[in-house]
């Protein structure tokens, strides 16, 4: 016998042994008469049904036959209907990378230390060469854009086309859901038209003095901690601490010292916010697959509790200030305004286009919707410029002629304007440059994501982007390139100098975003990373220990945010 037809009868064999269970050898014998070509043709025609339905000794194998084909035919319709999707980018003559069964293109659910940034990296470079080109995430055609016209066409000169991230607000009765960043369409014009006059420098010269108190009080906890442990700190955790500070008081206008109070529990939220690993991201591929699913998860309700947290401390801070008529030129104050105008409706302004077409709706600016534009600010500017300042001097310890060099800066400043006030700040254009420069390489939002929200013909093809597809713009990607940033890993601040800023090519560079719906914050943010900077720079020099890891590797976590792993362990040396 042939070593092909040997292996398939044992096969059979094992087949039959499963099908007719305790049996005896006859009955085996009759079943595999009957069932052989069944079997081997794994087709089964009714009529051979039927006759072995008539047969007495194998109605319960007949019945265990019959569950299987459907279950087959189950498993192939599922297969066929799930894999049809995949030759979306194929049929649209679009060049792609190939989905599979069942991650699409993206194999990160199978390699869970991967940075997302890194993965939309990877399919940056296999599209090289084309403008756009297609992926899939899960079941989801997604488009990234690599040539940077059409992106400025899609962030600015489109943007009526693009208005939507894409935010799953299924969760829908989650309050803290309502906010800026997830907001869609005329609700969310509406609220940013409302909003943007709160970010205005005059608005953040009146804040100046909460960030300085802030600021003093992380200059005392440097001092200390140079003098302790050899002056070896985790400089992460101390300027996530000094950010969470800054942020509870000119959103929330609350006194928190999350500096010296290692329990402070705004702290420990904004830490939990974050941590979003592995398991989130298998439950997220759930839901690109079975939509509304989310509705349904417990763990995810815990939001649900933050956000009664969150209310309840809002709804006391409001309550104290009207009743005791307090004012703290911070965003709750301005938040409280426009409650107090009952809604919003959308005016045209400058940078927030009204166009004839749009349906103005009406937001009532009630308690849910003022403690979810709180939450945003927290998560927003918790997070980002806490990164960006752990980032910067996590280079800057590595390289000291550049700390030396900006440090002599802050010196010049601080002998002309006597201190460091807020126009101190707009004057460092060297310090501008190291910012810069951490934002390139380590971009706060490794992608963005604009959804279609009317078809868009991409200028000079025939190539239409349909309602509902999401554009992915890969910032990190980009930020490292080396035909935009030549050899992109070294960190170089003079590529922003006054000289050479010029030539970056435009829309290569989105640290913060473009157009109507980038960072309303960024002002806010880049006040906040300056202030810290110089507070411990001018006291301390930074330089990596044994302790300290490097490079610095990025978390697979599903945040949009990029992350870092662990620590950032440096030691403080006083200057
Ligand atoms: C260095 C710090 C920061 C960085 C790097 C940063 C970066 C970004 C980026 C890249 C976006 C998306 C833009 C786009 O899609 O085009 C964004 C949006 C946003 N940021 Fe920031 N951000 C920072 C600080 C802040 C702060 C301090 C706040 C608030 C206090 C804030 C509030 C927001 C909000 C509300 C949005 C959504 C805007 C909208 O959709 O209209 N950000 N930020």
């Amino acid at each position: 016998m042939e070593f092909k037809q040997m292996v398939s009868r044992q096969l059979e064999d094992r087949v039959y042994d499963f099908l007719c269970g305790r049996r005896s050898k006859n009955q085996k014998a009759v079943c595999k008469a009957i069932h052989g070509g069944i079997l081997r043709k794994t087709v089964v025609k009714i009529s051979e049904v039927d006759h072995l339905k008539r047969s007495s000794t194998c109605q319960r194998c007949t019945g265990t036959m019959i569950y299987l084909i459907l279950a087959l035919a189950i498993i192939w319709t599922f297969w066929k209907l799930y894999t049809n999707v995949y030759h979306y980018w194929e049929t649209r003559g679009i060049p792609y990378v190939e989905g599979k069964f069942p991650l699409g293109s993206d194999p990160w659910l199978c390699s869970p230390s991967k940075f997302i940034g890194l993965e939309v990296q990877e399919h940056y470079k296999k599209l090289m060469g084309h403008p756009l080109g297609g992926i899939y995430v899960g079941r989801r055609p997604d488009l990234i854009v690599r040539d940077p016209k059409i992106i400025k066409n899609i962030m600015v000169k489109d943007f009526a086309h693009f208005r939507n991230r894409s935010i799953d607000l299924s969760f829908k009765e989650n309050p803290l859901t309502q906010h800026l960043f997830s907001l869609e369409g005329s609700k969310w014009k509406a609220l940013r038209v409302k909003l943007t006059p709160t970010f205005t420098s005059g608005k953040l010269k009146l804040m100046y003095s909460l960030f300085v108190e802030c600021a003093q009080r992380l200059e005392r906890k440097l001092q200390e901690d140079s003098m302790k442990n050899d002056g070896v700190v985790d400089i992460k955790d101390t300027i996530g601490r000094f950010t969470t500070d800054i942020i509870g008081s000119c959103a929330f206008g609350l006194e928190i010292d999350s500096l010296n109070n290692p329990d402070e529990p705004f702290r420990k939220i904004g830490m939990n916010l974050f941590k979003q690993r592995i398991k989130k991201r298998i439950i997220e591929m759930l839901f690109s697959v079975i939509p509304g699913l989310r509705n349904n998860i417990k763990s995810l309700r815990k939001t649900e509790e933050l956000g009664n947290m969150f209310m309840t401390c809002i709804n006391e801070t409001i309550e104290f200030r009207e009743k005791n008529n307090v004012r703290r030129n911070d965003f709750l104050d301005l938040l409280i305004e426009l409650k107090n105008q009952g809604h919003l409706i959308a005016d045209p302004q400058k940078d927030v286009k009204v166009e004839e077409s749009d349906h103005l709706e009406k937001i009532e600016m009630d308690l849910g919707m003022i403690t979810a534009q709180c939450f945003v600010f927290f998560i927003a500017g918790f997070e980002t410029s806490s990164s960006v300042q752990s980032y910067a001097l996590y280079e800057l310890a590595y390289h000291q002629v550049v700390q030396d060099k900006v440090r002599r800066e802050i010196d010049q400043v601080i002998d002309k304007f006597g201190g460091v006030n807020y126009q101190a700040l707009n004057e460092m254009p060297y310090l501008d440059q190291v910012i810069n420069e951490t934002i390139r390489k380590y971009p706060t939002l490794h992608t963005l994501t604009r959804v279609c929200t009317k078809p868009y013909q991409v200028p000079g093809t025939k190539f239409v982007i349909e309602e509902g597809i999401q554009v992915l713009i890969p910032v990190y990607s980009l930020h490292h390139d080396p035909q935009y940033f030549p050899d992109p890993e070294r960190f170089d601040p003079d590529r922003f100098s006054e000289n050479n800023k010029s030539s970056i090519t435009p829309f290569t560079f989105l640290p913060f975003g473009e157009g109507p719906r980038n960072c309303i914050g960024m002002r806010f943010g880049m006040l906040q990373t300056k202030i810290g900077l110089v507070t411990l720079l001018k006291n301390q020099r930074v330089i990596p220990t044994s302790q300290t890891k490097s490079p610095l590797v990025f978390s697979n976590s599903l945040s949009v945010i990029s992350q870092n792993e662990g620590s950032i362990i440096l030691k403080l040396e006083s200057v």
